[in-house]
C-alpha cells in the first residue's frame, strides 16, 4: 500500500470545514490514542485502549513509535516514517467522527509536526495532550531537540497533563519542589498557552505538601484566567504505577467527551485510577513498576466480592459495615452530641458543613431521580433532593445564624461529595442508589440510637441537641429512609454481577466517609483547613 502524504491526501478529500461537526457528548465516545506502544501492557497505546473502555469509551490507536519496554525499562525505539505516521491519522479521520483524542508518547520533531498539521481535521474533538518526555524507568522518550516543538503544540490542546518534570521543561524551570509551586507553574503554563493545565501531584512526597492535602496525592485543573481546582485523592502504597500518566489522560479524554465537564470528569477518573492502584499488586506482571488494574471494577476479585446466597443488598451491606455503625456511635462526637457536652464550635462547624453537603447531595438525588426506573422512583429522589435544599437553607435561617462557621468545603467533606459525584457520573442508577444510601441510612440510625438515650433520661428539653435528635428520629424520616432501602434492593436485584459489587463498593465508601464526617467536627487540623483564606 502506498504511503500518502498529508498535502496529497488534502486534494483526495473534501473541505475540512464541510465536514460534519463532531457530536459534542456521546454515551460511548470514539476515542483516538495516537501514542507509543508498551508491548508489557502497562503504558502508551496498550494503557490508553484499556482505560476508554474502561470508562465506556470505544477505542482507536495510531500508533507514534514502536517501544521495546516492559516494567523495568525501555530496551529501543523504532519510530515509522512520518509518512506512515500521516497515513494512520487520515485512515481514521477520514472515516471516523472522532469525539476524543489523547495524545502521548511523540517522540521526534517530525512526529510532532505531523500531528499538529493532522488536528485541524478533529477540530471540536476534545483533545488531551499527555507531553511524555521521560518514562519512570528514567529513560527518554522525547528526543531533546523536540522540546520546543512539543511547547508549541500545546496551546492547540483543551488539556495538557505534565508530570512535575514535564511541566518544569515546558516552562524551562527547574522542577517544582513542593505543591505550592507546582500550582503556580500550572497557573503560568496555562497563562502563557491559554490551555487547561492539570498539576498532578503524584511526584511529590508527603512533606511538600500542604496541611489540607498531607498524606495524599491531589491533582489539580488550573486554567488560563488563573483559577485552580483541586481535587483530592488517597495516595496509594504499590510501587506498581507504570502508566498512571498515561490511564489518566486517556480516561479524561473519554469522560470529557461523555460528560462536557472537567471538574466532574476529574474526580470521576481520580476515583477509578485510586481503586486501579489499590489492584495493581493483584496483577502480578512483570518485576519492575508493574501496571495498575484499569479492569478493576470489572474483574472477578470484585464481583466474586457479591454472596450468591439471594440475600437483599441492605442485609449485607448493614453487615458488613457493622464495624463503621459500631465505631460511629463510639466517637467523640456522637457520645457528646447524645450527652449534651459537645462544645458549640465543634456543633457548628458540623452543621456548616452538612449545610455545604447538602448542597451537593441535593444535585446528586436529582440525578438519581433522573435516572429512576420508574415514576414512583424519580418523584421520591426529585422530593428528597427538594427536601435536601429546603433543611440546608433551614439550617442557615436558625443555627447558623449568628454562629462563626466554615465557609468551605473540609477535607472529609469534599471527599465524599467527590465520591457521590463520581458515582452520579457512573451512570448507573443501582450504583448512585447504593452511594446515596448510608447518608439516609446511618443519619437514621444515630439519630434513633441517641433519641433513645435521651427519652430513657427523661427527654429533657433544655437538652442543647433535642431538636438535632428528633430530626434525625422523626417518623417520616424513618419512612424515607425505609424507601430508600427498598429502592436500593430492587436495583440490586435487577442489577448485573459487575454492577451489584460497584454497589457494594459505593455503600462501604459512603459509609466510611459517614464515619469520618462525624469524627472531623473534633480534630482541629480539618476544621482549620476549611477556614476561608
Ligand atoms: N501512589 C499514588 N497514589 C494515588 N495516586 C497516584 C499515585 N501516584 C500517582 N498517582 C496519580 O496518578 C496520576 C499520574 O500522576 P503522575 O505519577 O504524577 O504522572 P506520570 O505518570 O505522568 O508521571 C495522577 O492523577 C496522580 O495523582
Ligand atoms: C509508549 C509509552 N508512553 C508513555 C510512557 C510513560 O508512561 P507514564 O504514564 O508517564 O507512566 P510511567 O510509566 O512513566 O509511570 C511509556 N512508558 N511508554
Amino acid at each position: 500500500m502506498s504511503i500518502r502524504t498529508l498535502e496529497e491526501h488534502t486534494q483526495h478529500t473534501k473541505d475540512p470545514s464541510s465536514l460534519p461537526a463532531p457530536a459534542r457528548l456521546r454515551t460511548v465516545p470514539r476515542v483516538l490514542s495516537v501514542a507509543g506502544t508498551d508491548p508489557t501492557g502497562g503504558a502508551g497505546i496498550q494503557a490508553d485502549l484499556k482505560s476508554i473502555g474502561a470508562h465506556g469509551g470505544y477505542g482507536m490507536a495510531v500508533v507514534t513509535s514502536l517501544v521495546a519496554q516492559n516494567t523495568r525499562g525501555v530496551r529501543s525505539v523504532h519510530t515509522p516514517p512520518s509518512a506512515f505516521l500521516e497515513e494512520q491519522l487520515l485512515a481514521v479521520s477520514d472515516d471516523v467522527t472522532i469525539d476524543a483524542v489523547k495524545i502521548g508518547m511523540l517522540g521526534d520533531v517530525d512526529t510532532i509536526r505531523t500531528v499538529r498539521r493532522w488536528l485541524p481535521r478533529v477540530a471540536g474533538a476534545v483533545v488531551v495532550l499527555d507531553p511524555v518526555m521521560v518514562a519512570t524507568s528514567g529513560d527518554r522518550l522525547l528526543a531533546a531537540e523536540a522540546e520546543d516543538e512539543l511547547r508549541a503544540l500545546v496551546p492547540l490542546a483543551d488539556l495538557v497533563t505534565p508530570n512535575l518534570a514535564e511541566l518544569a521543561v515546558l516552562l524551562g524551570e527547574p522542577v517544582a519542589p513542593d505543591w505550592d509551586t507546582a500550582l503556580d507553574q500550572g497557573k503560568r503554563l496555562a497563562a502563557a498557552t491559554g490551555t487547561s493545565v492539570l498539576v498532578k501531584g503524584g511526584h511529590l512526597v508527603a512533606r511538600t505538601m500542604g496541611d489540607a492535602e498531607a498524606g495524599g496525592c491531589p491533582d489539580a485543573l488550573v486554567d488560563s484566567s488563573g483559577s485552580v481546582l483541586v481535587v483530592p485523592g488517597a495516595r496509594v502504597d504499590t510501587r506498581n504505577t507504570h502508566g498512571t500518566g498515561c490511564s489518566l489522560s486517556a480516561a479524561l479524554a473519554t469522560v470529557q467527551a461523555r460528560t462536557g465537564d472537567w471538574e466532574q470528569s476529574l474526580v470521576l477518573v481520580k476515583d477509578w485510577l485510586r481503586g486501579a492502584l489499590e489492584r495493581a499488586d493483584e496483577l502480578e506482571v512483570g518485576g519492575g513498576n508493574g501496571p495498575i488494574h484499569h479492569f478493576h471494577q470489572f474483574s472477578a476479585g470484585s464481583v466474586q466480592k457479591v454472596p450468591q446466597d439471594g440475600r437483599p443488598f441492605s442485609e449485607l451491606v448493614w453487615e458488613l459495615t457493622s464495624g463503621h455503625r459500631s465505631a460511629i456511635e463510639t466517637l467523640g462526637f456522637v457520645r457528646a452530641l447524645g450527652d449534651g457536652s459537645l462544645p458549640d464550635g465543634q456543633f457548628a462547624y458540623y452543621l456548616a458543613q452538612d449545610a455545604l453537603y447538602l448542597g451537593e447531595y441535593s444535585r446528586v438525588l436529582a440525578r438519581a431521580s433522573a435516572l429512576a426506573p420508574t415514576e414512583a422512583e424519580q418523584q421520591f429522589w426529585a422530593k428528597s433532593a427538594l427536601n435536601c435544599l429546603e433543611v440546608e437553607s433551614e439550617l442557615h435561617r436558625t443555627w447558623l445564624a449568628g454562629r462563626e462557621a466554615p465557609g468551605r468545603q473540609g477535607p472529609v467533606t469534599k471527599a465524599y461529595v467527590d465520591h457521590l459525584l463520581a458515582a452520579s457520573g457512573n451512570g448507573s442508577y443501582a450504583v448512585l442508589v447504593a452511594a446515596v444510601l448510608p447518608c439516609f441510612w446511618l443519619y437514621a440510625h444515630v439519630g434513633n440510637v441517641l433519641h433513645a438515650q435521651w427519652s430513657d433520661a427523661g427527654a429533657d428539653r433544655a437538652h442543647p441537641y433535642a431538636d438535632w435528635m428528633e430530626t434525625y428520629a422523626d417518623p417520616a424520616f424513618a419512612d424515607a429512609t425505609a424507601r430508600a432501602i427498598a429502592y436500593a434492593d430492587s436495583a440490586f436485584e435487577h442489577a448485573s454481577p459487575v454492577d451489584r459489587a460497584a454497589m457494594i463498593n459505593a455503600f462501604e465508601a459512603s459509609a466510611w466517609y459517614e464515619h469520618e464526617f462525624f469524627d472531623a467536627p473534633t480534630r482541629p487540623d480539618l476544621r482549620e483547613s476549611a477556614k476561608l483564606p
